[in-house]
């Protein structure tokens, strides 16, 4: 079909050739009686003349016409007669002397010519290529010669040498049969013989056979060669290929069993889990939001964790956390001296948990193996507080002038024993006694048992048995009782009595430790992620190097350069692209790392750690750092500890989505100061309105005011706290100094260190909240307090989740300079937040980025973790051993501000009749205006615009045109006049 349709086509485009001819042959030839046959005769032969100049490629095919195969159809037909004349003698006379003709002339070569002549012709026809060529028809020649000449070499005539030419060559000529070279053989192959006998012609042959085979095939005969080896190696390949897949299968199968081996593990040890916890709906004990809900995981009932108040956590924190079980406690309060038979003996440990309780070397012991370490006097300090062996021995033996140590190291003690106790009975000495008045040093340490032997008891019994035997718990003589949750909930009825009593740092056991098993992503996992990421980069046109990588708890950065002229852009558009190639949830590009000639992908690791705050604050970094005010605040992408320092921030933005672990951030941030500062240096004032997150630290020393949930009574407190920065630059201008630092250095040289100020550090926990309390004061408290607290020593800050503009408002960004932004769901809260993306694609539990004032780019850390039940600890552990630092008169000074504060704003805004003098004055009036004018908040602003229009001074709102001004000043003074009277 196809050779048809191309030759129809091809007598399409020749048909005006054709015509030509024949117009031509017409006028020079009068006479033509068969004109077509002429033409067409004409148009063979002259064909190739004309085809030069209109149609050069039909000029090269030979068969474009039918005559074409018609001629080759007969030049096979005649071959074949003589092929078979030569073999047969049926062909008659004219068949005998064809063959006797090709035998006598060729010999052998003269049936294989006919042949080659067949296949040649065949070959045209089928073939594309149409054309004779002269040099397959030589290399043709050649073949049939050689093998004629090596025909006479293998079967040499035997002719008389004395004969001449002519007859010679007639004898080879009548000899001539299939067996033989004929006479063209035995004319070339006798010559060949005669000058360079056999192996010479043997050569001479072999090389002829070579080149008519490559003359008639139009072959190389080296690249037949080479594509022989072309082939064997791309068989090899493939071979090698398959080979590979197989592997690549086997591999992938494995691995694909491990994957389900897992899973089926995981599910095995969910379903162990499930058995391990009840599942229960938690009603958070905050009255005024009946609705809060939690769905907790907690440990089922067992008789020695039952207690009153649990921490609400998520269950994968319980299980990683060994600190739950109070390993530390046994250390401290007994001195290692409680074996785990007593243990066992004394508590009915489950087995499970017995196991962690094993026997502990005294600490003493411990101690003397230790290298004796050379001091600073802070440190010498900080091991009185931190250190574990702060043991009842240890203490007996110190000196008297560390007395009001070992006292209020006693009262920790017993705070710890009772502790212990209570978490064994659920029975809390709290309720019972005074644990101040009752702490000693000679605590005989096997009575503490005794309690404990009580589990044994239903728990429900516990109690009423406890209570009736006080005297068998070491520190729990009866006392007047006081109901310490009492003093948290309702604060102001808590009146402090001004004891002087030195502060007692929180033992550092109260934190549990590290365990140190879990890890961050693997080294190989790094060489494997390392070189994915390159022929990621490669296969889009990047290339770039991992030159190194750092493996911090959450998130692995592999620091990646770029060769020279690619765009660091190009690197960080194909974020999405890289996370696929690494089956990675979501990766962060740093771009460049500040200080490097690299970019910085952040990668999360398969299994992420957890930043125990201790681990920070046991580390030098943090007991070293000269400030008060450090701030533990977790590790870096290295997993280095990172501590800062709140003076110098001086005032502090968290913000995050709900859940991403700000109320930790500020766990940790209090817990720091209360490991590092005492209440006479640090104070704090608290601001809850959530209620229920910071509500846990009431009773603590320092504190300025119990922690306040009421919103307009916050309002209020921000107030007080204007007026007190206020109050200190007064004092500051009085002494002559410029700052907070320059006051208590002077006081200290004056010889009155009581006089010094205390630093304040103001934390707002859900400005949200507060902004929609009161969002005019609120504002302006806390720019005014942000632009102006930090030489008074006074420190703010604030977290929200909702980070929208309308919280945090462009002025209180303009003055917040330092940014913590957890993970939030969308670029633009991440904007609002740190002015630029990235906080979206952060894990969540901690994964922060910290954008410090003067800091060029965030830096991502792994926040500290602190759990609910260590917070409650630690703060149980202080109001134990000492007071709370307020006092009733200050909390009636906060309330009475509340009132004046709260006074105007709820009837006639404070600003109303200055807005009244504006509004007259401009002939306008926008809340724009107003807001402007007075430096107050939408909110307010609109309140006051709201107010004016009710009192018809103003009229209705006309889309963003100002409203009119409907009174003049004049009917405003007489307005005014009758209420002057009347006052
Ligand atoms: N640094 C951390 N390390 C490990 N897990 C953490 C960390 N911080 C928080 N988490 C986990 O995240 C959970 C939620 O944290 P958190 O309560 O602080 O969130 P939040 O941002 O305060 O939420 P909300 O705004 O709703 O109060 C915690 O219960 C804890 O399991």
């Amino acid at each position: 079909m196809a050779a048809k349709g191309s030759s129809t086509g091809r007598k399409t485009t020749k048909s005006p050739a054709v015509k030509k001819t024949g117009s031509k042959s017409t006028k020079t030839t009068a006479a033509k009686t068969t004109a077509k046959k002429a033409n067409t005769t004409k148009n063979t032969k002259s064909a190739p003349k004309r085809e030069t100049t209109r149609m050069p490629e039909s000029r090269e095919r030979f068969g474009d016409s039918i005559l074409d195969e018609v001629i080759l159809i007969v030049i096979i037909v005649i071959s074949a007669v003589v092929f078979i004349s030569q073999i047969t003698s049926k062909m008659g006379v004219v068949g005998q002397v064809i063959g006797g003709l090709f035998q006598g002339l060729l010999g052998i070569s003269g049936v294989l010519l006919p042949v080659l002549v067949i296949i040649y012709c065949i070959w045209m026809l089928m073939s594309e290529e149409r054309k004779w060529s002269l040099v397959r028809a030589f290399g043709g020649a050649l073949f049939l010669l050689t093998v004629a000449s090596a025909a006479y070499l293998f079967h040499p005539l035997n002719v008389s040498g004395d004969l001449g030419f002519a007859k010679k060559a007639m004898e080879l000529f009548d000899s001539g049969s299939l067996t033989n070279g004929g006479l063209i053989g035995g004319l070339f192959g006798g010559g060949l013989f005669g000058l360079l006998d056999a192996l010479g012609s043997v050569i001479v042959l072999l090389a002829m056979l070579v080149i008519s085979i490559i003359l008639a095939t139009g072959r190389s005969f080296f690249g037949a060669m080479g594509t022989l080896a072309d082939h064997q190696k791309v068989r090899r390949q493939v071979r090698n290929e398959k080979i590979k897949n197989k592997a690549d299968r086997i591999r992938q199968e494995e691995k694909m069993e491990a994957a389900r081996l897992e899973k089926q593990e995981a599910k095995r040890r969910r379903v162990m889990n499930k058995e391990d916890f009840n599942i229960e709906l938690h009603e958070v004990e905050a009255t005024e939001h009946p609705e809060v809900k939690e769905t907790v995981f907690r440990q089922k009932k067992q008789d020695y964790s039952v207690k009153k108040r649990e921490p609400i956590y998520d269950f994968v924190k319980e299980n990683e956390m060994p600190m739950e079980e109070p390993k530390w406690d046994f250390n401290v309060v007994f001195g290692g001296k409680l074996q785990v038979d007593e243990l066992e003996q004394g508590t009915q440990m489950p087995p499970k948990s017995t196991e962690r309780f094993k026997v502990v070397e005294p600490l003493k012991e411990v101690a003397k193996k230790q290298e004796p370490v050379e001091m600073t006097e802070e440190e010498a300090v900080y091991e009185k507080i931190f250190g574990e062996d702060n043991t009842v021995e240890n203490m007996a033996e110190e000196t008297p002038e560390e007395a009001w140590d070992m006292e209020s190291r006693a009262a920790a003690l017993a705070a710890e024993a009772m502790r212990a106790a209570e978490e064994k009975t659920d029975f809390h000495f709290a309720d019972l006694e005074d644990a101040e008045e009752t702490a000693s040093p000679e605590m005989d340490m096997p009575e503490v048992e005794e309690p404990m032997a009580e589990e044994e008891m239903p728990v429900e019994e516990v109690q009423p048995v406890a209570e009736e035997m006080p005297t068998d718990v070491p520190a729990a003589e009866p006392a007047k009782p006081e109901a310490q949750k009492e003093t948290a909930q309702q604060p102001a009825a808590a009146p402090a009595e001004p004891a002087e009593k030195p502060y007692v740092f929180p033992p550092i056991s109260l934190l549990g430790r590290d365990p140190g098993n879990s890890s961050g992503s693997g080294i190989l996992e790094q060489q494997k992620n390392g070189r994915k990421l390159e022929m990621t980069l490669k296969s889009f046109g990047v290339e770039a190097r991992v030159i190194n990588v750092s493996a911090g708890p959450t998130v692995t950065r592999y620091e990646v350069s770029p060769s020279q002229g690619v765009k660091v852009s190009k690197i960080v558009n194909l974020a999405d692209d890289i996370a696929l190639n690494l089956a990675a949830s979501g990766i962060r590009i740093e771009a460049p790392i500040p200080g490097k000639a690299a970019v910085g992908i952040e990668v999360p690791n398969k299994e992420t750690k957890s930043v125990y705050l201790r681990t920070v604050l046991e580390s030098d970094a943090f007991r070293k750092h000269p400030s008060k005010l450090a701030f533990a605040l977790g590790e870096d992408i290295t997993g280095n500890p990172i501590v800062t320092d709140i003076a110098k921030m001086p005032h502090l933005l968290i913000a995050g989505a709900t859940g991403s672990g700000k109320s930790v951030c500020i766990n940790t941030l209090i817990t720091s100061i209360l490991y590092k500062a005492d209440p006479k240096e640090v104070k704090l004032l608290l601001v809850d309105p959530k209620v229920v997150e910071l509500s846990v630290y009431n009773g603590i020393p320092h504190l300025l005011i119990p922690v306040v949930t009421d919103p307009k009574k916050a309002s209020a407190a921000l107030n007080w706290a204007v007026r007190e920065m206020l109050e200190r630059y007064n004092d500051f201008a009085a002494c002559g100094v410029r700052d907070i630092k320059g006051f208590n250095a002077m006081k200290e040289e004056k010889g009155e260190p009581e006089a010094k100020m205390p630093q304040i550090v103001i934390i707002i926990d859900e400005l949200a909240d507060l902004m929609m309390a009161a969002p005019g004061e609120v504002e302006d408290s806390i720019c005014r307090l942000a632009q102006m607290a930090r030489a008074a020593g006074m420190h703010l800050i604030i977290a929200t989740q909702r980070p929208s503009v309308d919280v945090i408002t462009g002025v209180i960004k303009a003055n917040i300079p330092s940014r913590l932004a957890f993970a939030v769901s969308s670029g633009i809260d991440s904007r609002t937040i740190l002015d630029m993306v990235g906080a979206e694609k952060l894990l969540g539990k901690g994964d922060m980025l910290f954008y410090p004032s003067g800091q060029a780019k965030p830096s991502r850390i792994q926040g500290a973790f602190v759990t609910d039940k260590e917070v409650e600890q630690i703060v149980d552990f202080l109001r134990k051993s000492s007071r709370p630092g307020y006092t009733q008169e200050m909390v009636d000074q906060i309330t009475a501000v509340a009132k004046t504060a709260s006074g105007p704003s709820e009837e006639t805004d404070e600003f109303f009749e200055q807005a009244v003098d504006l509004i007259l004055e401009k002939e306008k009036a926008s809340v724009s205006m107003l807001q402007r004018q007075f430096r107050i908040g939408y909110n307010r602003a609109a309140r006051l615009m709201d107010e004016l229009e009710r009192r018809g001074l103003v009229g209705p709102e006309e889309g963003s045109k100002p409203r009119k001004v409907l009174i003049t000043r004049a009917q405003w003074e007489e307005m005014q006049s009758p209420t002057e009277e009347n006052a």
